[in-house]
C-alpha cells in the first residue's frame, strides 16, 4: 500500500485546546496483521524553523522547498512576519503543502509574538528580538509558561539586551530591541535545553561583536540539535568554530540567502516505523534522505535493538517487525524527542528496559518522564520514574483513556500501544497538529481502516 498525497486535515492545526475538543477520546486503531506499508512524510520542524530564522536574518531572500506546515511551524512564520519578515506561500512540488519565499526587512518590534508551545519558538526568536528595534512581548500557551527560559533571559542580558520579565525569568517577557546587541563573550548552562545555545548561535553572526560562547554544566543534552544548528549556518556562509566540547566562536559577518530543500521529520518518522515492531511486518519511508544532521536518523541503529531489521533502497528506508519486540538500555541524552515513542515499544517487549540521560525531557511539552509512567501505569503497565529516566517492566495491559498532555509524542505513543491493546482512547489527538498536522489520517491509512 503506499500512501500518497493528502488533502490538508480540516481540522484547525493551531489545535487550540477549545475544551470540547482537549476532551474528545480518539479511539486509536489497532492493528489485525503485519503491515504492508510506505509513507513520505511532512517537512523537519527542527530543519524548517532553523531555516525560517536564516532567512529572516540573510542579507537577500530565500526560498525553502517541501518546508513544514504544522502549528509550531506556522507559529514560527506569523512571528517572523510580525517582526518585519515577508514570507509568502509559492507553489512546489512538495507533497505537504506550498514551498516558502523569505524576504528579509528590517526588523522592527511593538508586537507580541504567541509561541505556543514550540521550543524553537519561545527560544529563538527572543534572540531575533534583540536585533529589532522596539518591544516584542513574548507569550505562549499556559504550558510554555511552564517551560525553562531562564538562560534566554540572563544569556541575551549578559550580552547587551535589556529585558523586562517582571523578576519571572520565564514566559510573558519583552525584549526592548534597540536594532542591534553587543554580542561577544557569553557563559551559559544549556543542560535543561540544548535550545537555547542553538538560538544564540543563529543569530550570533548577527551580534556587533559576534558570539563567543560556552556552556558550563553538568549535561548538554541533544548534541546532534547543536550540530544541525552549526550546519544550517554553514549553508548559509558562516562557520562556527568549536575549539573544545560546550565552546562555539560565531564570527560576525553576514548570514546569506539560500535555496534550501527541507528533508521529512526523521523523528516523526518514529511512531510509524515502531508500528512494525508492533504490528509485524514492514513499514518504509520514502524520501529518507542519504545525509542528514537529523537525530531521528538513529532509528537506524535503535531499531534494530528492539528486534528490528532496518534495510536501504535509495531513499526508502524500511523497518521489519521481529517475533517480538525485545527490552533494552540506552542513555538517550542525544535523541530526547524519540523517547517517548520509544518507550511504548519498551511497554510492549519481552523484557525491561532502561532509559537514563533524559532529565531534560521533564522540560518539553509536559513533564515526559512523569506523563509516560502516569498513562502506560493507567493501563496496567509499571513504569518507575528514575531521575533522569524511566525504568519499564513490560505487563500486560489494558485499553483505558490516554492522556496527552498537550504533546504531539504522548499522543502517538499512545497510538503506538493502542496498535496492540484494544481501547486505547486518546485524548485531543488534534494535539498532533503541533509537528504533523496530518497524522490521523496517515496512521488510519497506515493500519489499512477506513478514517473514523
Ligand atoms: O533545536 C531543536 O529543534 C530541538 C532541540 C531539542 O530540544 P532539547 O534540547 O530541549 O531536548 C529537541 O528535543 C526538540 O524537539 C527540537
Ligand atoms: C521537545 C519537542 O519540542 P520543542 O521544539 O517544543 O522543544 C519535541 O518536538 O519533542
Amino acid at each position: 500500500m503506499l500512501i500518497s498525497r493528502y488533502s490538508k486535515p480540516e481540522f484547525n492545526p493551531y489545535g487550540d485546546n477549545a475544551p470540547d475538543d482537549a476532551t474528545v477520546l480518539w479511539p486509536a486503531p489497532v492493528a489485525h496483521g503485519p503491515l504492508t506499508a510506505a509513507l513520505g512524510l511532512p517537512g523537519s520542524k527542527s530543519l524548517t524553523n532553523r531555516e525560517l530564522v536564516l532567512s529572516a536574518l540573510a542579507d537577500s531572500p530565500s526560498l525553502l522547498r517541501a518546508p513544514l506546515h504544522s502549528r509550531d511551524s506556522d507559529l514560527m512564520v506569523e512571528a517572523l512576519r510580525q517582526l518585519g519578515t515577508t514570507i509568502e506561500s509559492v507553489p512546489g512540488n512538495g507533497e505537504y503543502g506550498d514551498d516558502l519565499r523569505i524576504t528579509p526587512g528590517e526588523l522592527f518590534g511593538s508586537t507580541t509574538i504567541d509561541c505556543g508551545l514550540a521550543g524553537t519558538v519561545m527560544r529563538f526568536l527572543p534572540v531575533v528580538a534583540t536585533l529589532a528595534l522596539g518591544p516584542t512581548t513574548f507569550d505562549g500557551d499556559e504550558g510554555a509558561r511552564r517551560r525553562p527560559m531562564a538562560t534566554t533571559v540572563s544569556s541575551l542580558r549578559a550580552l547587551g539586551a535589556d529585558i523586562n520579565d517582571d523578576g519571572r525569568m520565564a514566559l510573558p517577557f519583552t525584549v526592548h530591541g534597540t536594532g542591534s546587541l553587543a554580542g561577544g563573550d557569553v557563559t551559559i548552562d544549556a543542560g535543561s535545553s540544548s535550545q537555547f545555545v542553538s538560538a544564540l548561535l543563529l543569530a550570533g553572526s548577527r551580534f556587533d561583536n559576534g558570539l563567543h560562547l560556552r556552556h558550563d554544566g553538568e549535561r548538554l543534552p541533544s548534541l546532534p540539535h547543536i550540530e544541525m544548528t552549526i550546519a544550517t549556518l554553514a549553508g548559509r556562509g558562516v562557520t562556527v568554530e568549536s575549539p573544545s566540547v560546550g565552546e562555539w566562536i560565531v564570527p560576525a559577518g553576514a548570514i546569506h540567502g539560500a535555496e534550501i530543500d527541507i528533508e521529512p521529520d526523521l523523528s516523526n518518522a518514529a511512531p510509524f516505523l515502531a508500528a512494525a515492531l508492533v504490528a509485524g511486518g514492514s513499514v518504509t519511508i520514502i524520501g529518507w534522505p542519504a545525509e542528514t544532521t537529523q537525530v531521528g536518523a538513529d532509528l537506524i541503529d535503535l531499531l534494530p535493538l528492539f528486534g528490528a531489521t532496518v534495510t536501504r533502497d535509495g531513499d526508502r528506508l524500511t523497518v521489519t517487525g521481529g517475533s517480538s519486540i525485545r527490552g533494552v538500555e540506552l542513555d538517550l541524552s542525544t535523541g530526547g524527542e524519540l523517547v517517548p515513542n520509544l518507550v511504548a515499544l519498551a511497554a510492549l517487549a519481552d523484557s525491561p528496559s532502561t532509559f537514563t540521560g533524559i532529565g531534560h525531557i521533564r522540560h518539553h511539552e509536559t513533564d515526559r518522564l512523569a506523563a509516560l509512567a502516569a498513562e502506560i501505569n493507567g493501563l496496567g503497565g509499571k513504569v518507575t520514574e528514575l531521575d533522569d529516566g524511566l525504568h519499564i517492566e513490560p505487563r500486560p495491559l489494558h485499553g483505558g483513556p490516554w492522556r496527552s498532555y498537550d504533546d504531539h509524542r504522548m499522543a502517538t505513543t499512545g497510538a503506538i500501544i493502542g496498535l496492540a491493546v484494544p481501547g486505547v482512547e486518546i485524548e485531543n489527538i488534534k494535539t498532533t497538529a503541533k509537528t504533523l498536522p496530518q497524522f490521523p489520517e496517515l496512521w488510519q491509512n497506515l493500519i489499512g481502516e477506513a478514517v473514523l
